[in-house]
């Protein structure tokens, strides 16, 4: 059976026309609304699958404030519009729609679009991680996409949370040690939000002289101070309609909390000297590699301007908390400075990889990238055999031969170990799948995955 569609469409005749439409290509209309209102309140009653939307419409609301709230609730969306102006079109492509069909429409061009919105919905990393059962098989490609690589609970969680949050406008603050990828995330979410195409604007906190902190992210008037030669838009601003992000928010003084807190709260800015204050409509994403809740405790952070930053906190671990995700991330690593080069694949020897997930890692991801890059302009041959780690900084106190086995290492040896016993016979009776209660395909996919080989099925000695 196909999805259920609700038609939002205030004349008649177009909405009955694409009714039966949609009826004879075999997909079931929940209903036709002639207002955002009355789709809202359908929508509570019935929930459809897609919603078509024409953008002009009766009553308060237009069909792109419709949108807004359908992608908070997960509800894909396909616009149709008789004409459209550059800033309407801009406004819906902000709300990230997953088709615009222009009138007057053929019925194939119809069935088309809706093809593709069914076929994107489905494989976006959204609808991927919300679905439970094809997490494990397809969450991987889908973040690797995005420059995301790690297999480790601890980071799919935070995945999964972000997943959550980032299609919506709630603030978000990132934590995590330096390098653990709290920008590659602020990026992620600006991405997967439906301010994707309007600006991410980047602020280092930490970065910026005291004295012009509040010119940077509120702007100036021509002559608003001595030195103010010409008029300056600030960040704010610049990020109008997109997201702003905050590095190293926990640097912000505490006067600039103040002023920040108010545009939180109120939605205005006031560029210095301005006879006004303006509304901007931005997302906040913070991050900070500070501990927050100890920085409000001794004072130095304002309790009520964290409390407006945390509304959706998302923790990115260190990486020697997840040690597991080590070896992919060498891999990719490798792969991506070599293809920057242009020189073949190199590859890393067991005991050079042992090495790299036995030490701590104190500077994260952004450490581990570049002893990669460092060690792949160094190595001569196709194998570097052997890496240097900083002298100063000291290796777990585990033993080589003490080390705990991974996750990935465990479930290898206990599938080779059942294969072994089924003398290689997967499917059917007696075979691998039945005795690890996996189904046939996840167990192959798990083999390749794992890069199981027939050599390896061989009884040892
Ligand atoms: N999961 C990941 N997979 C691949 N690369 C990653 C991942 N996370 C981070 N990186 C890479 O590691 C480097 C550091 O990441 P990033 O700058 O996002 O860290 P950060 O936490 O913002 O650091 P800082 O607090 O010092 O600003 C970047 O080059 C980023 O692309």
């Amino acid at each position: 059976m196909k999805e259920k569609i609700l038609i939002v469409e205030d004349i008649f005749i177009e909405a009955n026309n694409l009714q039966m439409i949609m009826e004879r290509a075999g997909y079931t209309v929940s209903g036709i609304a002639a207002s955002a209102e009355m789709a809202l309140q359908m929508i509570g009653q019935n929930r459809p699958d897609f919603v078509l939307i024409d953008i002009y419409l009766k009553g308060k609301l237009t069909g792109i404030d419709l949108a807004k709230q359908l992608r908070q609730q997960h509800i894909a969306f396909i616009y149709l519009s008789a004409y459209s102006t550059k800033q309407i079109l801009d406004e819906a492509k902000a709300t990230f729609p997953y088709g615009f069909l222009v009138k007057p429409f053929r019925e194939r061009e119809v069935l088309i679009t809706l093809e593709i919105a069914r076929y994107l919905h489905a494989n976006s990393l959204e609808a991927v991680m919300r679905n439970r059962d094809t997490k494990e098989r397809e969450i991987q490609p889908m973040l690797r996409r995005y420059g995301i690589i790690g297999e480790s609970q601890r980071l799919q969680q935070t995945m999964q949370h972000l997943s959550v949050v980032a299609p919506s406008d709630t603030s978000v603050l990132i934590t995590g040690e330096s390098g653990t990828g709290k920008e590659k995330i602020a990026d992620l979410i600006h991405r997967l939000s439906g301010r994707a195409s309007k600006p991410l604007i980047k602020v280092n906190c930490a970065a910026m002289p005291a004295e012009l902190i509040e010119s940077l992210l509120f702007g100036h008037e021509k002559g608003a101070f001595s030195g103010a030669l010409e008029r300056h838009i600030g960040k704010f601003e610049q990020a109008s309609g997109g997201s702003i992000f905050l590095d190293e928010i926990g640097e912000m003084p505490v006067d600039m909390q103040v002023k920040l807190l108010r545009v939180l709260q109120e939605k205005e800015i006031e560029r210095i000297g301005a006879m006004h204050s303006q509304k901007v409509d931005v997302r906040i994403i913070s991050a900070t590699s500070r501990n927050l809740e100890k920085e409000v405790a001794d004072g130095r952070f304002r309790m009520d301007f964290y409390y407006r930053l945390n509304v959706f906190p998302l923790h990115l671990p260190p990486l020697r908390e997840r040690r597991e995700d080590i070896p992919a991330l060498v891999d990719y690593f490798l792969e991506m400075h070599c293809r920057n080069i242009g020189r073949p694949l190199v590859t890393v020897t067991r005991r050079v990889m042992d090495s790299l997930i036995l030490y701590s890692w104190p500077g994260n991801i952004r450490e581990l990238e570049h002893l990669i890059e460092r060690s792949v302009l160094l190595c001569e041959g196709p194998v570097i055999t052997q890496i240097t780690l900083p002298e100063k900084i000291e290796y777990v106190p585990v033993a080589q031969e003490e080390r705990v086995k991974t996750m990935q290492e465990n479930e290898r040896e206990h599938i080779i170990d059942v294969l072994r016993r089924c003398r290689g016979k997967i499917f059917g009776k007696g075979g691998a799948a039945e005795l690890l209660s996996m189904n046939v395909s996840t167990l192959n996919y798990r083999i390749r995955k794992l890069g199981i080989n027939k050599d390896e099925l061989r009884m040892p000695g």
